[in-house]
Parts: structure tokens; C-alpha cells; sequence
């Protein structure tokens, strides 16, 4: 699955929904195993969540936006299909969300493809599943450090905190995410898969009981002031750069 969405494969929710429809459409086809994820936007895995989602809408946008995120996420997460990421760019916030949520993780060894969950130095906080997603992979430690930090680590840190399992030569990020798969796809498939859910379910159960509330704490605190005004920042310095 190659995530094009130019410039930067901001998830956006119409490229969130397309992301969801391919996923179903493979996961129902019992020919398909595996995916491997990964970008078609040069330099790129992704930007995460599109800023543009979450800036000067109103609260059913706001709630609309928020339930496609959750909706990916669980998706991903607990896909019965192998899933391999084979990340070829930088890759920050909710696109690491997605990363995270892979089975496995293959990061190209170039020192710009920094990736972590950077959402304080936006001046927003990682919703707890984030959290959760991010505890699960690395650990309490270096997730609560990362964290409030807004860490966005380079591909040898991210390998030294086990935020990535392979860190390859740029060139070598799909095949290598390719023999990777082949380990995975060794075991019976029923097996892996329930070990998967038994990993994974108690997380993932986390949100979907408190799926309505999450919504409506994300739209309260998206929708305060200064929240609005932190991202307005955020998204001009981003423009000012260019200049
Ligand atoms: C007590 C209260 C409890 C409450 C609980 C509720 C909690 C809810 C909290 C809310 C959580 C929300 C979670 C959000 C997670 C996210 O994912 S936020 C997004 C974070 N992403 C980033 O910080 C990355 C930003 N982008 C970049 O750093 C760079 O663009 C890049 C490194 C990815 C690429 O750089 P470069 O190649 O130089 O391109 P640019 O010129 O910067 O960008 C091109 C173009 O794209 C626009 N853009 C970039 N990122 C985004 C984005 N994420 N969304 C929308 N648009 C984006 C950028 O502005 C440029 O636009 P123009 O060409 O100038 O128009």
C-alpha cells in the first residue's frame, strides 16, 4: 500500500477514508496476507494528521474528523493481516500513530526520517491511544520522556529505543520489509493472528468503550482558543520556513 497524498501524505479525511476502504478491500480478500506500507511522496512517510482537519471548523467537522482517525487506527491495529511498514521519509504524529500500529517496522537510514509523536510541540497533547500505541512499543520510560519532549527521533535513536525494529540503506527499505514478511508469514496464519488480538485487544478495548467521550473531549479541546491560535501558529511557521 503506497500512501500518496502530495505534498506530504497529510492525513486528511479524505485520504484517511481512501486509506480505510483500501484496507477493507484487501482484508476481505482472502488472497492477501500482508501489507506492506509505505509512501509514493518522496522524503515523506508522512506529516500526520492534516492540520487543515483540525483548524477553523466547526465541532460536527471536528467530530466527523476525529471518528475517521479513531476508525483507522482500530482498524490497523488489530488488521488480522500482517502488516509491515517500510517507512521511506519522515514521519511525525498521528503518521507515526500508524507506524506504530504495524507489525513491524523497516526505517530508510537517512538522518532527515526522524519519526515520534511530537504533537506538545504543537502545543496539543497525544490522545491516550496514542500514548498506549507508543507504551507498547517502546515502554513507559522512553514513552513518557518522548512524549513530553515531543521527541522525533532519527533512525539509529529510533532503533536504540525500539521504536523501529531495522534501521536498512534507503534502497533497501522494501526489500528488506519483503524478507521480513516471509518469517511472518511462516507461522499458521490462525495462530499468529489470535496471538495478535490477545496482544493487542486489551488496548484497543480501551478506546472502544470510551469511543463517544474521546470524540467529544478531542472536539471541547480542539475547539478552545488557544488551541485554535497554537495551530495557526504551528501551520505559519511551517509556511514561514519556505521564505
Ligand atoms: C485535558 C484535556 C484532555 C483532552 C483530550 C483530547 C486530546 C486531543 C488532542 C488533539 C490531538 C491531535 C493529534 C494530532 C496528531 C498530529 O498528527 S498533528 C500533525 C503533526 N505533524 C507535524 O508536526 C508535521 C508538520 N510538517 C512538517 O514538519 C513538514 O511539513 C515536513 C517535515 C513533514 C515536510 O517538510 P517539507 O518537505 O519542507 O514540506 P513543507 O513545506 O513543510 O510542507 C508542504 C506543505 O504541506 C503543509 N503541511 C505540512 N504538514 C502538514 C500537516 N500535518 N497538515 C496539513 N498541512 C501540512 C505545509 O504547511 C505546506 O503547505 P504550503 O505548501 O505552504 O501551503
Amino acid at each position: 500500500m503506497k500512501m500518496r497524498n502530495p505534498p506530504v501524505n497529510s492525513l486528511s479525511l479524505e485520504f484517511l477514508t481512501e486509506l480505510l476502504i483500501s484496507l477493507e478491500k484487501l482484508e476481505s480478500d482472502k488472497a492477501f496476507h500482508a501489507i506492506i506500507l509505505t509512501s509514493d511522496c518522496p522524503g515523506i512517510f508522512s506529516a500526520g494528521l492534516d492540520l487543515m482537519e483540525m483548524c477553523g471548523r466547526d465541532p460536527t467537522h471536528y467530530a466527523e474528523y476525529w471518528k475517521a482517525v479513531q476508525e483507522l487506527w482500530l482498524r490497523f491495529y488489530l488488521s488480522h493481516l500482517v502488516v509491515i511498514s517500510a517507512i521511506n521519509g519522515v514521519n511525525a504524529a498521528g503518521g507515526c500513530l500508524l507506524a506504530l500500529s504495524c507489525d513491524y517496522r523497516v526505517l530508510a537510514d537517512n538522518p532527515k526520517y526522524a519519526m515520534g509523536l511530537n504533537e506538545t510541540l504543537l502545543g496539543i497533547i497525544a490522545p491516550f491511544w496514542f500514548k498506549d500505541t507508543l507504551v507498547n512499543t517502546v515502554g513507559h520510560r522512553t514513552a513518557e520522556r518522548a512524549l513530553q519532549l515531543g521527541l522525533l527521533f532519527p533512525p539509529a535513536e529510533a532503533l536504540q529505543v525500539g521504536m523501529v525494529d531495522k534501521v536498512v540503506p534507503e534502497d533497501q527499505v522494501l526489500s528488506a520489509a519483503r524478507s521480513e514478511l516471509a518469517q511472518w508469514l511462516a507461522i499458521p496464519g490462525h495462530a499468529r493472528q489470535l496471538t495478535k488480538s490477545l496482544m493487542r485487544k486489551p488496548t484497543a478495548d480501551r478506546l472502544l468503550k470510551e469511543r463517544d467521550a474521546d470524540i467529544q473531549n478531542f472536539v471541547r479541546f480542539i475547539s478552545r482558543d488557544a488551541i485554535q491560535k497554537a495551530l495557526r501558529v504551528y501551520l505559519e511557521k511551517l509556511k514561514q520556513k519556505k521564505t
